[in-house]
């Protein structure tokens, strides 16, 4: 019943279509009510005690997030939408008066009951959970109204010779560009991602891609990053490579739309531990997953001594990250690593279909999604990926990664 009634949340009754008339009547009705509730104050209603409980993050905003917040709303650019709208209303009453105490509306007060539905469905929800979460869900909301007012999304955005960044169809895609070099990263390459990264989050794209030029997807970390260092800046560039790597991994962690990896070939190192951090992975039958720490010397980053552990089990990543078991493709779809697996040849075609189809669907509904899912790891992933980084930091100027990174330089040694 409460669906036939209310289309703002689900809109008809399973195998009941309503009909035309009904829906414009309630669509028109809603339309009202969320308008006035979007930019003016809101209604205060009375509704019985709560019935569901949800539970929120830890933190907690203060008064004046909270405040600034309430404002923020009135600036967005663009509507949110209903449900959006419903949400909010739900947790501002839920901020400001606790868990729903108002009469439940008459079935044929649409606006109303919707309004009561979305504030009792937070149940016992604590006051500074509600604050937290209204902050949180609008200053998603604004960042997405800021990326869709970006202009021009189909158009080359930038351009260098090892990054090549661009936006169309709704999807930015990060290539990374140096095939003769396997797509090794340079320091450069960090800093061109990271900044590749943010420009996407605010842009006007609704997914974002990372993938290789040639037949790699990426051979890690550039072992020429190591060379002509002098002798006595060798600790000082460990600490300030640590930083850098951190500042790289945090983008991951913090990206907001959601992240996709097309893994065209090999990929090493980083390019591994990082997908940890994707959202979806699509492999072709070719790519190979190898992350040889021990070999050279060094430890897992991009929080896979977190997330591998337990996405596939410990001795599954003990496997990977301790003894640096190459995966292949198969295997890492196996092990949830990988997300799907596609024929080489017809690799690039069905991947870029789904993309753009998934490219269509509602931004900020992919957002909201993303943000649930990743939401109460993320602290845990920040914590993870500063030690992973000060820990690499000692390994960097340790014997054994020396001399493995000699070994390489000198062309004595390979994977
Ligand atoms: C204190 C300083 C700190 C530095 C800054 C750090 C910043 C953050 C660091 C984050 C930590 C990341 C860790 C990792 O990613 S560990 C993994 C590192 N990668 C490797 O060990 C791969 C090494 N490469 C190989 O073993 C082989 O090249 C490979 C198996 C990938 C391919 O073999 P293949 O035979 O098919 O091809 P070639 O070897 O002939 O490669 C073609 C050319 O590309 C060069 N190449 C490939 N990969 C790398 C690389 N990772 N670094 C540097 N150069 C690479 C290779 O040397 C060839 O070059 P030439 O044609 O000039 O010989």
């Amino acid at each position: 019943m409460m669906s036939r009634l209310l289309p703002a949340v689900s809109g008809r009754v399973p195998g009941v279509p309503p009909t035309p008339a009904m829906a414009r009547v309630v669509g028109l009705l809603a339309h009202r009510w969320f308008s006035g509730a979007f930019r003016g104050p809101l209604q205060v209603i009375r509704c019985p005690a709560p019935q569901l409980h949800v539970s929120g993050p830890a933190m907690a905003a203060s008064q004046e997030d909270f405040a600034k917040a309430m404002n923020q709303v009135k600036l967005l650019k663009e509507d949110p939408g209903n449900e959006v709208k419903l949400k909010l209303y739900a947790l501002y009453k839920q901020a400001t008066e606790g868990p729903c105490n108002a009469p439940k509306p008459g079935m044929l007060d649409f606006i109303l009951k919707a309004k009561w539905d979305a504030w009792n469905a937070l149940g016992n929800l604590p006051k500074e959970t509600a604050r937290q979460n209204y902050v949180d869900l609008v200053s998603s909301l604004s960042a997405s109204s800021c990326s869709q007012v970006t202009p021009a999304a189909d158009k080359k955005q930038a351009e260098s010779d090892s990054l090549v960044v661009t936006s169309e169809d709704g999807i930015t895609t990060i290539r990374l560009n140096r095939p003769a070099k396997k797509n090794a990263l340079t320091t450069q390459m960090y800093r061109d991602i990271m900044r590749a990264l943010e420009a996407a989050s605010e842009d006007s794209s609704r997914i974002t891609v990372l993938t290789g030029s040639g037949d790699y997807y990426c051979s890690g970390n550039d072992l020429s990053n190591f060379k002509d260092i002098p002798p006595d800046k060798v600790e000082e560039r460990a600490q300030s490579s640590a930083v850098l790597l951190r500042d790289f991994v945090d983008c991951f962690i913090d990206f907001p739309k959601p992240l996709i990896a097309v893994v065209n070939g090999p990929a090493v190192g980083i390019s591994v531990t990082l997908l940890g951090l994707f959202d979806v992975v699509y492999a072709s039958d070719r790519a190979t997953f190898h992350t040889p720490f021990s070999h050279l010397g060094q430890s897992p980053e991009g929080c896979s001594s977190y997330i591998f552990p337990k996405m596939m089990g410990p001795s599954k990543a003990a496997e990977m990250l301790i003894f640096g078991k190459k995966l292949t493709a198969r295997e890492a779809l196996a092990q949830g690593l990988v997300t799907a697996v596609f024929p080489d040849d017809t690799f690039q075609k069905e991947v870029w279909a789904r993309l753009k189809a998934y490219a269509k669907l509602p931004p900020n509904a992919m957002r909201i999604a993303k943000r649930l899912m990743r939401h109460q790891e993320k602290e845990k992933l920040h914590a993870v990926n500063a030690e992973e980084s000060r820990v690499l930091a000692e390994r960097w100027v340790s014997d054994e990664c020396i001399t493995a990174i000699v070994a390489f330089l000198s062309k004595k040694a390979k994977l």
